[in-house]
This record gives C-alpha cells, structure tokens and sequence, in this order.
C-alpha cells in the first residue's frame, strides 16, 4: 500500500471541497441538519488513506463541521465523517456516487466522490481495520476477545448496504459489516462501548465488535465499527408487516422479543453500573421530557393541542418521584424498535443491533443509566406502528403483541413492565413525541403514524 498521511494544512482543501460540498451534504439521507440553510464549513481533519495525487483512486478521510443559518453564531456546527474517493475520471459504475469536479484549490483537476461507494476504497477501509494501527489522528483498533477470535480474512467483496439509514453501512462478502458513522459525538459512542461490555460478558445475543476506528484528537469520535453480517437475518419490522398481511397474530414472536430484550437487559445490568433514580432525579428525567416536548412542539405544530394533556404523564412521574418512589437505571439500547431485532434465517435466534440510542440526542444523555422501560415502551410503540401501517388498521393486532411482548419480558426478568404503568406511559409519551419529530423530518407521510399515538396518549387511553 502506497504511504499515506495526514494532511497538516487541511485548510488548504477547503476551495476544492466546500462548492461542492454545499449542494450535496444537505442531499444525503444522513445529514441531520435538514430545514435549515448551511453556511459554511470547517475542515476539522484530514487525511489521505489512499494518495489522491497517486497513479489510482485517492481516499480522503474528512471530519468537517457544517454551520448552519438556524444556529447562534457562537455554534461551531455538527461534526461529520466524510471518505471522499478521488478519481480523475469516474467509470460510469460510479456515476451514482458523483459528488463533482473540483476546480480550484489542491485538488483541482479531480472528481470527487462518495468512497463508500467504491468497492476498492471499502476494501482498503477493511484493510485497515484487519492491521490495529494509527494513521494520522485515526486509529485503528480490533477485539481482543477471546482466545482465536478470527481476524476478518482480507479482498472480502464490498458493497454498500443501501438502506435509509442515519448512518452508513458497507457489507464485506456477506461476512462483515462495517457501519460508518456519520455525524460524530464527541465521547464513546454506546454502539460500540455497549456491544463490547456484552460480548465480553459472553451474552451473545448481539453481533461482536470485531474492529473499529476512532480518533483521539479531535474527539474522541467513534468513526466506525465491524461486525459479523447476520447474513439471511430479516429484521421485525419486516416479520410484522408479513405477518400483519398474513393474519398472522405475531404473540409467540413478540413473546420472543419481550424474551430476548430482557436478556440484553440482564447482561447489560450486570456488565455496567446500575444505580437508583427517584426524588430529584425523577423529577429530571420528567422535567426533561416535558423540555423534550415543548421543543418538539416548536418544529411539529400538529403537537401542540395535545401538548397539556401529555405533560401530564411527566408529571405523574415526578409526583411519584416526590412520594419517594425509587426505580433502578442502568444502561439501555436507548431506541429499541422492530426493526432494530434480526431473526436468523430460518426462524433463527434473535439479535439486537443499533445502541447508538437516538441520534438526536446528546451523548451525555444517551449514556446515562435509565430505566429499562424505556427499551420497551419502544417495543410497544413499534407494535402500534406495524398496525396502523398495516390497511386495514388492527389495533386489536398490536394490543396482543404489546401485551405478549411484555409478558415475555417479565418471565425472563422477573418484573413485568406493566406494573408501572406511570412509567411506562411517561417513556410511551416521551416516544411518540421523538417519533413525531422525526417523521415531520424524514417522512412526512408518516406522521399520522405517531400523532395517532400522540391523540391515544393524550386522551389517557
Ligand atoms: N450485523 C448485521 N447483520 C446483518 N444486517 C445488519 C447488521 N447490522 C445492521 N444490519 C442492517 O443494516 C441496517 C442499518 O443498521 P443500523 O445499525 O440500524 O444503522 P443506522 O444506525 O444507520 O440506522 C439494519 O436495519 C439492518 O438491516
Ligand atoms: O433505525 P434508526 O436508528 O435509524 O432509527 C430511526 O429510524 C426509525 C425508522 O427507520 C425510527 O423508527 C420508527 O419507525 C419504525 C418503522 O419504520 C418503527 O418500527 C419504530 O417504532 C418507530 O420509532 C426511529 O424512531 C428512528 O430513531
């Protein structure tokens, strides 16, 4: 492999890439700041994992801010990942993946591209990541797990997963996948620490982090993690819809479901600390959901009539918070839906991917211990979603998943969900308010779906 480096004046590429950048980033289906009018760019690094003044392809590894019209001036705008293939002509395979040609500043000359996208720069990312190792601020790092932990084998065929996602994933010959995150936290992302501490606790109901990169500085940013590809695994959003349209009541699956994220649970509270919440801290958690719904009624007005009547669910929580309940936190998935649990083929086991928690939210907040309940008032949201998605509605169908998920639940836990109820409609609330917010963004059409829940929930059904 041709020598590498960090580029030191990253500055410099700056008139190459930001006319560029400008019309594309907002377009990708991982930007976050849609709706709001992007007004520059900082390069916060750069570095070359394949020269782009080489005889072949050139691979820029971008961690660029993106500041936008919406935000105080002081904000120095959202992090990003970017891997920028560079061509001096792109083959017409690659056409799908033009970002353009730069005409001015180093890199003048080149067509830039997505290098997700090209199947020889993904194999130099998996390459990388088999050899632990720095290269500039990135470090490349893999699991020192149990004794004969495979190496993943090198010259795996690469493609890009393809789905809606918020992030980027590539699958390397249907063994690995490598997810690409793109906009960066600062601090350890949990879809790495979270699926360490359970693979080293031996729970293996979630695929093993094999190898990941990050950077120290800046940072730290969590940059990417490898995992085994549940290769023929279809996920529960998917079974739900089949069995919606097949008559199909779904309860022994969402028993299963109630089953395995009571493991998950398990492991993760005897792995990572667990610690009590009541009082002032119940308090908080309702204080911030009711700040939580005041701002998503600020971007969604459709909330607002609703917005007195579901603050009263976070205050039921606070009240009981002062009556000196106590209840246990520990650390969750954090944005548990159907389609985050992959069946293996066949009726295979189950698995649990994505703890990233909601991308919306600050990190700080997506690490802290919370109550389990919050994982299943997910669960219960998604059972509603599959069914009012489904024609003809049939509520019926989610009201019997909902109830067997959580009976799976309680016999693998020991307590079931439903005995705090005030909880858990407090987490259902919180949800449905999240769910709003991100469909009035990403698919309009689909906000009905939530505000259906958001009118059941207000009405205190
Ligand atoms: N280990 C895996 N095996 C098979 N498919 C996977 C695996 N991990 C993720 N996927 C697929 O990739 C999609 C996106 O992954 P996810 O972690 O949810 O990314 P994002 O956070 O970007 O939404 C999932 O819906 C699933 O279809
Ligand atoms: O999987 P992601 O981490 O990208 O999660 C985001 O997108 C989800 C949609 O793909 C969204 O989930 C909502 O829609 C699902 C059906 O498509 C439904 O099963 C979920 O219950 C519902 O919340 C998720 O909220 C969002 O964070």
């Amino acid at each position: 492999m041709s020598e590498a480096a960090s580029i030191r004046t990253p500055l410099a590429l700056l008139p190459s890439l930001a006319p560029l950048l400008h019309p594309w980033l907002p377009r990708q289906r991982w930007f976050a700041g849609k709706g709001s009018a992007v007004t520059g760019f900082t390069l916060v690094s750069a570095t070359e994992l394949l020269p782009v003044r080489g005889p072949g392809p050139g691979l820029l590894h971008l961690l660029v801010r993106v500041r936008q019209a919406d935000r105080p001036r002081s904000d120095e705008g959202d992090c990003y990942q970017l891997l920028i293939g560079t061509r001096r002509a792109l083959p017409p395979a690659l056409a799908p993946a033009l970002i353009g040609p730069a005409r001015q500043g180093p890199l003048r000359g080149l067509t830039l591209y997505e290098g997700t996208h090209d199947p020889r720069l993904a194999g130099l990312l998996l390459e990388r990541l088999r050899t632990p190792g720095t290269l500039g601020p990135l470090r490349f790092e893999r699991y020192a797990g149990a004794p004969g932990t495979p190496v993943p084998p090198g010259g795996l065929a690469a493609r890009p997963l393809g789905a809606e996602q918020s992030n980027s994933s590539l699958v390397y010959g249907d063994a690995y996948i490598l997810k690409v995150f793109r906009r960066l936290h600062p601090g350890h992302n949990p879809d790495l620490e979270l699926p360490l501490a359970l693979a080293r606790a031996g729970c293996d109901r979630v695929p093993v982090p094999v190898a990941w990169y990050a950077s120290a500085e800046p940072g730290p940013y969590t940059l990417g993690v490898l995992q085994p590809f549940l290769r023929g695994s279809r996920d529960g959003w998917v079974l739900a819809l089949e069995a919606l349209a097949a008559g199909d009541p779904f309860r022994a699956e969402a028993a299963e479901l109630g089953r395995v994220t009571a493991e998950v649970h398990t492991a993760l509270a005897d792995a990572l600390p667990v610690v009590k919440l009541g009082g002032a801290q119940a308090e908080e958690l309702a204080a911030g959901m009711a700040a939580r719904l005041e701002a998503a009624a600020r971007t969604v007005p459709a909330l607002r009539p609703y917005a007195p009547r579901l603050r009263a669910a976070f205050d039921a929580v606070a009240a009981l918070g002062r009556r000196g309940r106590i209840w246990a936190a520990q650390r969750v998935h954090g944005d548990l839906h159907l389609g985050q649990l992959l069946r293996g083929p066949g009726g295979g086991p189950w698995s649990v991917i994505d703890f990233e928690g909601e991308p919306t939210r600050p990190l700080t907040e997506r690490c802290r211990p919370q109550p389990a309940v919050r994982d299943v008032a997910g669960m219960l949201r998604s059972f509603d979603y599959a069914a009012r998605t489904h024609r003809p509605w049939n509520p019926a169908w989610a009201q019997a998943c909902r109830d067997a998920y959580c009976a799976g639940y309680a016999r693998t836990a020991g307590a079931d969900p439903r005995e705090e109820p005030a909880l858990l409609r407090a987490y259902e609330t919180d949800k449905a308010v999240y769910e709003a917010v991100y469909e009035a963004r990403h698919r309009p059409d689909w906000l009905p779906v939530p505000m259906a829940a958001v009118e059941r929930l207000a009405a205190g059904d």
